[in-house]
């Protein structure tokens, strides 16, 4: 690409064309609703400048990085709306009618999601019908609603879990859009994982045929952080924090042993994330298997063999594998083939165990009489049964203030999500079907081997 000097110190580059992520608007679709001032304006603690509200050309940029010598660079930029407050909001305060639903597994920060929900919608736009479903989405047809109020959410954050209840499964679409209608909701905030986004998108779109008034917001939850276009997910952090204790445990085990070796089974079904932060964060790992990365255990550049030298330079080793690694190494009936959960996730056979007993097999036969210890520590929920961490916390909030002030302007069929340290609207097909798996390509992996000088398992 062709630079344009400017000054000594600086060189200009043009930019590829800006393509922007559209969120669709309720105005898009429902005549004659009301565009009112934001009651922020008249809230005694902002004070908000012409600068404080965003608009519609408020935009942030997916991708920061650019090579200019790649011809590639002439493709579009996606960009996206920025979150937060806009000047005008198109609903009346005291016609929002708000269900806030959490489903799929647990993660950290769940319950101050609802928390901030709940408090911002009643502080600073003065929403005062705002219902917690309980038990995910089958609760839409099946439960009661609870009543939520600042002194009921009060002191959510501070505990793990979600104090509306989750489930998998009970996804009924005409039953939780005619419950939507039948009890008059019209911001309906979904909570979940990439499950959860994919129902919601089919409720969303199901919104849009009936042309009802209902704006759909997601906010995506996992704890193995596996949704892409976002930076991370909340809970993330906290999960990692505390698996690293599960790491120390496990290093001060082998370490205290003759042929000790400290294995840690950590959340991923799909993706290392936890097990690659983990690790990193804590140089006392010597191999981390994740599902992005076939392994083997015998024969020349195998597990076996890398823990034998391990184990003769250092006399012990730890190892952390992620639940959805190894996978197709494990033996399987046909039935376990095809099992799946409630919400038809493939049921993975438990690593942990089997990877055990592979170990405690291998020296057996390789090392006759020689003594050998391995201790297994298996912390998966203890990791995500948690409360937010201060970061985690903090993230939640800000992830639910900007999911409240697209809702408020109109916004529908969109996730509040964190692009590049800022906040934005994505559009939610767009999320439901971004993956986030770990790049073994880049350079993060690349650290971690150089950390654990673990086999790349490219010689079988
Ligand atoms: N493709 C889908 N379409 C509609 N609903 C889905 C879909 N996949 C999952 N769900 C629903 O989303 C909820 C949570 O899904 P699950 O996969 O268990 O967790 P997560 O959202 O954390 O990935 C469940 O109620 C499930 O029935
Ligand atoms: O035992 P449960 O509740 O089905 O959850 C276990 C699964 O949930 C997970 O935590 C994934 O949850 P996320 O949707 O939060 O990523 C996996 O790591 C794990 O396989
Ligand atoms: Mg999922």
């Amino acid at each position: 690409m062709e630079s344009m000097h400017t000054s000594p110190n600086s060189t200009t580059f043009p930019l590829p064309p800006i393509e922007l992520q559209t969120i669709p608007n309720l105005s898009d679709t429902i005549p004659n609703l009301p565009t009112l001032p934001n009651p922020i304006d008249k809230s005694p603690y902002y004070h908000p400048d012409p600068s404080f509200y965003l608009s519609s050309c408020d935009v942030i940029l997916r991708q920061i990085i650019f090579d200019f010598s790649s011809s590639s660079s002439s493709s579009p930029l996606l960009a996206y709306h920025r979150a937060g407050p806009r000047r005008f909001i198109r609903f009346d305060s005291d016609d929002v009618r708000v269900a806030i639903v959490t489903c799929g597994g647990l993660c950290p920060g769940l319950n101050t999601v609802i928390r901030e929900l709940v408090v911002a919608l009643w502080d600073l736009y003065g929403v005062r019908q705002i219902f917690g479903v309980q038990s995910g989405y089958r609760g839409f047809y099946s439960a009661d609603m609870v009543e939520l109020n600042p002194r009921v959410v009060d002191n959510w954050h501070l505990r793990g879990g979600t104090a509306l209840v989750t489930s998998r499964g009970g996804f009924d679409l005409e039953k939780i859009v005619g419950a939507i209608e039948k009890r008059g909701f019209n911001q309906v905030y979904c909570i979940g994982g990439d499950g959860t986004m994919r129902g919601a998108v089919k409720i969303f779109n199901e919104i849009q045929r009936r042309k009802l008034h209902v704006s759909i917001i997601g906010i995506p939850k996992t704890v193995d952080n596996d949704i892409g276009i976002i930076d991370r997910s909340f809970g993330f952090q906290t999960a990692v924090e505390i698996a690293l204790q599960a790491i120390h445990a496990a290093h001060v085990e082998a370490e205290s042993a003759v042929n000790g070796v400290g294995l840690v089974k950590l959340m991923g079904r799909n993706t290392g994330h936890i097990a690659l932060h983990a690790t990193l964060s804590s140089r006392d790992v010597d191999c981390c298997l994740i599902p992005e990365i076939d392994f083997y255990l015998e024969g020349k550049g195998g597990l076996f063999e890398f823990l034998d030298q391990r184990l003769r330079k250092n006399g012990h080793a730890v190892l952390v594998v992620a639940e959805g690694a190894g996978q197709n190494l494990i033996p399987r009936t046909e039935s376990q083939k095809a099992e799946e959960d409630e919400s038809g996730n493939p049921v993975f056979l438990d690593v942990g165990p089997w990877l055990k007993s592979e170990l405690n097999n291998w020296w057996k036969r390789d090392h006759p009489g020689e003594l050998f210890t391995l201790k297994y520590i298996d912390p998966t929920y203890m990791i995500r049964a948690v409360p937010a961490n201060a970061t985690d916390n903090l993230y939640c909030t800000l992830l639910a203030h900007s999911s409240i002030h697209g809702a408020m302007a109109g916004y529908t069929g969109f996730v509040s999500g964190q692009i590049n340290g800022n906040y934005a609207y994505i559009p939610i097909e767009e999320v439901a079907a971004a993956k986030n798996a770990v790049d073994v390509k880049d350079h993060k992996w690349a650290w971690l081997r150089s950390v654990t000088n673990q086999p790349d398992f490219q010689q079988a």
